[in-house]
């Protein structure tokens, strides 16, 4: 509790922060980046856990990605007493199918959805595909089909939305779902309206839930699908039982939209006369300078206090194009690394996933260790780092790893449940024994002993099936895939980022802090894309992405461009980003 304590006295010293800690009923924080939004969340989770909230019942805490919800366990787990059988923190899928669909199935009477089987990517494609060619001929232009159809069935739309889109498009989303159906599968989008469904229509539903989870936490609001928009109004608003809402967000971070997410839903919620909102306003990350300059690219009107000193932010021009900006950036990062700069603390922010890969290649042939998270092989789930910590702790050890196996254990227990415990935790154990000195092996070996310690078992629950779908994709890239060389000691090194540079893309740099940010490819039609030049609502989209890559930064931003775009073989010159004009960084 001594840690608790410490925290709690830390959001003492910021009026607004304790404000927001203290309050009883419904809470909205409006919070930029860096006012410590994440930390007030996990001081308040444990805080409630500790004080306010009494066995059986919980807190259920709805996250944006895995990686944050992994984060915020973290940070709850250091504040606060084990807790662990009341408090859910999750995605919004996550949330969906363990805390509405799978327990009150029979309740509202659909009992087949048990049993349910979620369907993996491949299943998806092959389904939409063959929903587009039932409605579109080979050389009709499908491009935009998909991303209305996600955006759309994201919405939860009503009849009349879908009419005001082509009727062809609402005849493949039939398909599209019926195709599943043929076989026995179902889309994590149609859960949640199924869930949506459930809190709405069925007042048990609601009041059961509710008396398991009277404290509901949400983080990043304004990028949730809508259908949490709706739960939370069903859930919180639609009954008077004393249910708590807690929900932080940001609506110029929201950098969503091609789900659906609007951030129209958190200004509706805090606009509420039954809701307390609370804005924070000291920026305790970014330099002054920094946050000056950030604040030219805010949409809202709330006022951001530096909390120190400083920042530097400099733009550099390279025309030869992207290769040429990489090298660039690169030399920068060995001559500050030369001067002791921790490479930890370096982040390179791309817009796009091939650009990331492609700074990484030259990164590594300058030879600067990079961290880079290719969503192509698999993506971060509960399982995929549970893996990577599990390979890290075992050749490594406790003190380099930052794992503790007290804390693998009891993620381990989390994904297989509490039947043959023993047996499991044993087979664990005995496995990260042996790799002790098996460090050079390929790690495909050290996942297929996982998965035969009780791992591939666990991954059956429905539960789980997001984290099975991955670790498929990720034994694929390590058995023959593009990680087939990957050691076990690599693998556990993807656990975490020291003595490494990070590169992401924009939209995942979110929630993270560096002393020094290199932002690169800022050209016009790269950022903001050719397809949003003169669409107001996807140019604000893309404003926000820069401004939360800008914010990532304590001390330094590096920006680079080049004055042209290379697209295919071809050269299109737009000259520098529209939004380096808007910081006064070029005129
Ligand atoms: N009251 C406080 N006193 C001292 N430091 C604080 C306080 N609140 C937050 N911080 C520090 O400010 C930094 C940003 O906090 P945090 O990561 O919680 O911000 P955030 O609002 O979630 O940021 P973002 O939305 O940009 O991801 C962290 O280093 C955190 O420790």
């Amino acid at each position: 509790m001594k840690s608790l304590t410490a925290a709690v006295n830390e959001l003492r010293a910021n009026e607004r922060q304790w404000q927001a800690f203290l309050t009883e009923g419904h809470c909205v924080v409006l919070a930029p980046p860096g006012s410590g939004k994440t930390k007030l969340l996990a001081t308040r989770i444990a805080y409630d856990l500790a004080t306010r909230i009494a066995s059986p019942h919980g807190a259920a805490c709805v996250t944006l990605t895995n990686a944050a919800a992994a984060e915020l366990r973290d940070r709850v787990g250091l504040l606060g007493p084990g807790r662990e059988g009341n408090l859910f923190i999750g995605t919004v899928h996550s949330f969906v199918l363990n805390a509405i669909v799978l327990p009150f199935a029979s309740l509202a009477g659909r009992a087949d959805l048990q049993y349910v089987t979620i369907a993996g990517t491949s299943e998806i494609d092959e389904a939409f595909e063959s929903a587009v060619r039932s409605e579109y001929r080979e050389d009709e232009k499908t491009y935009d089909v998909k991303s209305t159809i996600n955006v759309l069935r994201n919405r939860l739309a009503t009849d009349v939305e879908w009419a005001k889109t082509n009727r062809r498009i609402r005849a493949v989303a039939d398909h599209y779902v019926s195709n599943l159906h043929q076989r026995g599968l179902i889309d994590f989008t149609e859960l949640v309206h199924i869930a949506v469904e459930f809190v709405e229509n069925h007042q048990l539903v609601r009041t059961a839930l509710m008396a398991g989870y009277p404290h509901l936490y949400v983080d990043e609001y304004q990028d949730l699908a809508p259908g949490l928009h709706r739960l939370v109004g069903a859930l919180c608003f639609e009954q008077d039982d004393g249910s708590e809402l807690f929900a932080v967000g940001d609506p110029d971070q929201a950098v969503f939209g091609f789900t659906g997410a609007e951030p129209e839903f958190l200004a509706e919620l805090s606009e509420r006369h039954d809701v307390e909102t609370v804005t924070l306003q000291r920026n305790y990350r970014c330099g002054e300078e920094i946050a000056r300059m950030a604040h030219n690219m805010k949409q809202s009107d709330s006022s951001v206090i530096g909390n120190h000193e400083g920042g530097t932010a400099t733009v550099t021009c390279c025309p030869q194009g992207f290769g040429e900006q990489c090298e660039h950036a690169a030399s920068r990062v060995l001559d500050s690394s030369n001067e002791g700069s921790v490479l930890q603390q370096i982040v390179v922010i791309c817009p796009t996933n091939a650009l990331c890969a492609k700074a990484a290649d030259i990164f590594r042939q300058c030879n600067i260790p990079v961290f880079y998270r290719n969503a192509e092989h698999y993506r971060f789930t509960e399982a995929t780092s549970f893996v990577e910590g599990c390979a890290s702790w075992a050749v490594r050890g406790r003190e380099l790893s930052k794992h503790r196996l007290g804390e693998l254990l009891s993620r381990w227990r989390g994904l297989c449940g509490k039947r043959d415990q023993i047996r499991n935790d044993t087979a664990l154990t005995t496995v990260l024994a042996e790799y002790a000195v098996r460090g050079d092996e390929r790690a495909h070996r050290f996942l297929g002993d996982i998965l035969d310690a009780g791992l591939s078992t666990a991954l059956k629950r429905p539960a789980l099936v997001n984290d099975a779908q991955e670790i498929a994709r990720m034994k694929s890239a390590l058995t023959n895939g593009a990680l087939k060389e990957l050691t076990v000691r690599e693998l556990g090194e993807r656990s975490g980022s020291t003595g490494r540079v990070e590169i992401t893309t924009m939209q995942s740099s979110k929630g993270l802090e560096f002393d020094t940010v290199m932002i690169l490819g800022m050209d016009q039609k790269l950022v903001p894309h050719f397809g949003s030049i003169g669409d107001a609502k996807k140019m604000a989209e893309e404003r926000r992405k820069f401004y939360v890559s800008l914010t990532r930064a304590r001390n330094r931003v590096h920006i680079y461009y080049s004055g042209h775009v290379d697209w295919s073989k071809r050269r299109v010159s737009a000259g520098p980003s529209v939004f380096l004009k808007e910081i006064g960084l070029v005129r």
